[in-house]
């Protein structure tokens, strides 16, 4: 069995610069991984067999973006080969963090290689994009500044400090924010460098707390600590840390209602950092590009 990583992601700002035609926003946001996250093991199985363990409470197993992915796989390649696919969640769903398309993402990515597809990264960031606008960042696996619906990828190099994530307790569904009237559609496009010039926001988080006051609670407690702001279209809050021991600090002292973690950013995706490691333990299981 082939055991992988799929990362929480970080928004570390977050500016919608306008509405499509399609109903998708054009955004400026700038990706950074987490060393925390989900796991999936991927095993062969025969004859186009597709199966997922154990399955994701609310999620119907051919809604969750894990089979979808594997299933687009399929039909874009004509594979008959098949896959058990074993999940260990952590990430909270509806968090912000991206869970589910990094479970998507590393379901690609993996399966390429265990089905020997030969489809290359340009390939597989295309595929993953009709699964959900995160999907490509987490195939590229390379923190980057994203433009378009958040698919137009610049690699970038933000510092990569320790995080402490903290979780209200409540979902925010990232397509009942987009649709709210009161959302701020009008942020200018600015360069990478302008950006990273001005301080970072996100134009979700003043909604979003409106919406849910426990977002608002939560994030006004931890701006005592430090500097702190919510990830894509929430529920999950974060700041940064010099150390991990100060971020642990701050998460022992975190209010009882809230669950969180501390985790390191990271440029480079867990996901390959895995990879790369499996190719040197054993070059002939598995193949990193
Ligand atoms: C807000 C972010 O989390 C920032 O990373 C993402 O852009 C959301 O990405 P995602 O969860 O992969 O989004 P999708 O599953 O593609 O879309 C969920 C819903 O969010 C809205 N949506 C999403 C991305 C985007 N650029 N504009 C949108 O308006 C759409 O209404 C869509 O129906
Ligand atoms: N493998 C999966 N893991 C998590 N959610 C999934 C999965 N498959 C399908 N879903 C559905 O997708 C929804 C969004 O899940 P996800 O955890 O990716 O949200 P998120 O962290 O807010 O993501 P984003 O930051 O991309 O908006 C869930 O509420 C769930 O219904």
């Amino acid at each position: 069995m082939i055991v992988l990583p799929a990362p929480a992601k970080l928004n570390l700002f977050l500016y919608i610069t306008g509405r499509r035609d399609d109903g998708y926003h054009n955004l400026q946001t700038l990706f950074q991984f987490l060393d925390h996250g989900d796991e999936l093991g991927f095993e062969p199985a025969p004859d186009g067999e597709l199966s997922l363990s154990p399955a994701l409470p609310g999620v119907a197993p051919e809604q969750n973006l894990i089979i979808r992915a594997a299933r687009l796989l399929q039909s874009k390649t004509g594979c008959t080969k098949g896959a058990r696919i074993h999940l260990t969640k952590r990430l909270p769903m509806g968090g912000g963090l991206g869970g589910g398309s990094s479970d998507a993402a590393t379901t690609l990515v993996a399966l390429n290689r265990l089905w020997q597809l030969g489809l290359g990264q340009e390939q597989l960031a295309r595929l993953g994009r009709r699964l959900g606008a995160d999907v490509p960042v987490f195939v590229r696996g390379r923190a980057a500044f994203a433009e378009g619906i958040g698919d137009i990828l610049t690699p970038a190099a933000p510092p990569e400090p320790w995080y402490l994530v903290l979780h209200p307790g409540i979902n925010v569904a990232t397509a009942a924010i987009f649709s709210d009237p009161d959302l701020p559609r009008s942020s200018p496009v600015l360069s990478l460098e302008q950006r990273l010039a001005q301080p970072w926001e996100n134009d979700c988080e003043a909604l979003v707390k409106k919406r849910h006051p426990e977002v608002a609670k939560l994030l006004g407690w931890l701006l005592e600590y430090a500097p702190s702001r919510m990830t894509g279209t929430g529920a999950c809050i974060f700041a940064s840390f010099d150390n991990r021991e100060a971020a642990e600090k701050a998460l022992a002292a975190a209010p009882a209602d809230s669950a969180g973690f501390v985790a390191k950013g990271c440029n480079q995706s867990p996901l390959f950092t895995a990879l790369r490691q499996l190719k040197e333990a054993a070059p002939s299981s598995i193949t990193a590009s």
